[in-house]
């Protein structure tokens, strides 16, 4: 009896050429409705399901391939004496090589305007159903999901298709239909607007095996979401220098974080390990990039940066003097590429500046599990601050608390920055007190501090901060406020000549 394969596809690329080989190879062709016609009108020979399971295609191709003849084709063990019994006594053939892919639900969902109506009926279940059962039956049974395998799959087959040839196929279909239910079970969980479901089924695909991960001694790759779009690292242009690596998708993604929170005007963002060394706005994108460079003219060196409008010649002139790994920006003028394209390993990104909606949640991992919850979009604005002293901030000072504000929020808590006007002087990062976050912003402002402003990315539990940042020359201070402790930093303010107000917001970043 000749051997059978069964052809149910939806991507019927490369179709053809395939199942000719299978032919070649002494296969008989099973197939479905719409693969049939096309195997057909590629001039081949094949069986219609129908034809095999006696049942007609019902439910507008809801049940085709559902039917036991199928499925025992497929998971019956062929070293099981009982099970070849059972099968030749309802005349039912083994089913040798499974060839399906599915019906495209992640391409129908990212459509614009998508029915849910539209989305189910985009959810396979006859397709997924046979790759299991094949799948599970890999001792005896081949079975291919990607049209990317046909060729290494007739050249195995030539040679017999070794156990460990169909094990690895059977697992990649495993994860393939782990993959799609996780994009199903995705779905729901937004059209319900579920919070925090009782298991979490996050699917991602593979952008690339980075050479090595935070170290080199570390493996690593880069994951993207599978309806990734808007600014991010996963969706970006690269057009020169060197492959990215793991900290540099870090770095430029911290850099592209803070970029965003400054759409109204150019802006430029230095970091340096996931912290901002540098930030400014200017009218222009060269102006924003001057301040930026000079918050920090030493910290930039190595560094990322991120502009918010395209890369034109005179800030690609600037950009160029310095060491940097990447420059990450929504466009680079013809002009600007010839220029920074000199430099053979300076990454260059192009990517969109608008946040997707569909970037809601940060995920970190712990020993043994996840932590997930909302990114921190938080905003303040004028109207929520608080003042709480004596003094009101001046209107210059007040927009700089919020500038200051906005990129306190980016950077590693304990944090404080000191800014002046619409430019960082001085970042405190990742102190373990808050005394000494605010010393290091001192000590780098220097005398850059004096009429600056600060920002504290959480309260200050005494007034000590207060008075070391008299000392250093600040005049207004913003901070979330609630220590029950509060009015000895609010009496110091006022002794000292400080404007301090309450965001009633606190930006901690671990
Ligand atoms: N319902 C069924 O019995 C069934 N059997 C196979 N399919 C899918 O139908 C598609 C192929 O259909 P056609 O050969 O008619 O173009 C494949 O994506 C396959 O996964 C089915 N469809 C969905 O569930």
């Amino acid at each position: 009896m000749k051997k059978r394969a069964l052809l149910s596809v939806s991507d019927k690329s490369k179709l053809v050429p395939f199942a000719k080989g299978l032919i070649d190879l002494g296969y008989e062709l099973i197939s479905t409705g719409g693969t049939l016609k096309a195997l057909r009108d590629g001039g081949l020979k094949a069986l219609a399901v129908s034809e095999v399971t006696g049942s007609d295609e019902i439910l507008d191709g809801r049940v085709k391939s559902l039917h036991p003849i199928i499925h025992a084709g497929l998971l019956a063990r062929r070293d099981d004496d009982s099970h070849t019994e059972q099968l030749k006594a309802r005349g039912i053939h083994y089913i040798d090589i499974v060839v399906v892919n599915l019906y495209p639900f992640k391409e129908t969902i990212q459509k614009e305007g998508v029915s849910e109506a539209e989305a189910i009926e985009n959810i396979d279940i006859g397709g997924p159903t046979m790759l299991r059962s094949a799948a599970k039956n890999f001792r005896d049974v081949t079975v291919v999901v990607d049209p990317s395998d046909y060729d290494e799959v007739l050249k195995q087959l030539n040679n017999g298709a070794s156990f460990d040839f169909r094990k690895t196929l059977a697992a990649k279909v495993f994860r393939h239909t782990a993959h799609y239910d996780g994009l199903i079970a995705q779905y729901f969980i937004e059209q319900t607007k579920l919070e925090n479901p009782e298991t979490l089924s996050l699917t991602y695909e593979r952008q690339e095996v980075l050479r090595y991960g935070e170290n080199p001694h570390q493996q690593a790759a880069f994951y993207k979401a599978p309806n990734v779009k808007g600014a991010s690292l996963a969706n970006c242009k690269q057009l020169n220098g060197k492959a990215l690596s793991y900290n540099n998708i870090q770095d430029a993604n911290a850099a592209l974080e803070i970029v965003l929170e400054f759409p109204e005007k150019p802006a430029a963002v230095a970091v340096k390990h996931m912290n901002p060394c540098g930030v400014g706005m200017g009218d222009t994108i060269e102006a924003a990039f001057s301040k930026a460079y000079a918050g920090d003219p030493i910290s930039i060196f190595g560094g990322i940066v991120a502009l918010n409008r395209e890369v034109n010649e005179a800030t690609a002139k600037q950009l160029k003097e310095i060491f940097l790994e990447i420059v990450i920006a929504p466009s680079f003028s013809e002009g600007a590429l010839a220029i920074l394209t000199e430099k053979p390993n300076l990454r260059l990104l192009e990517t969109d500046m608008e946040r997707h909606s569909s970037d809601k949640k940060k995920v970190v991992s712990v020993l043994g599990g996840l932590l997930i919850q909302d990114r921190d979009e938080g905003m303040v604005t004028e109207d929520m601050l608080t003042v709480a002293t004596d003094r009101k901030p001046t209107e210059a000072e007040l927009e700089s608390l919020l500038f200051a504000w906005k990129v306190v929020k980016h950077v590693k808590s304990n944090a404080i920055v000191v800014a002046k006007g619409d430019q960082t002087v001085g970042v405190g990062a990742g102190q373990m007190n808050r005394v000494g976050a605010a010393q290091i912003a001192f000590d780098q402002a220097k005398d850059q501090a004096t009429d600056a402003v600060l920002a504290s990315d959480a309260f200050f539990p005494m007034p000590d901060t207060v008075e070391n940042a008299a000392k250093a020359g600040i005049k207004a201070i913003i901070q979330p406020g609630g220590s029950k402790r509060d009015q000895d930093s609010i009496d110091a303010c006022n002794k000292l000549g400080i404007a301090m107000v309450m965001t009633a917001m606190r930006h901690f970043k671990h």
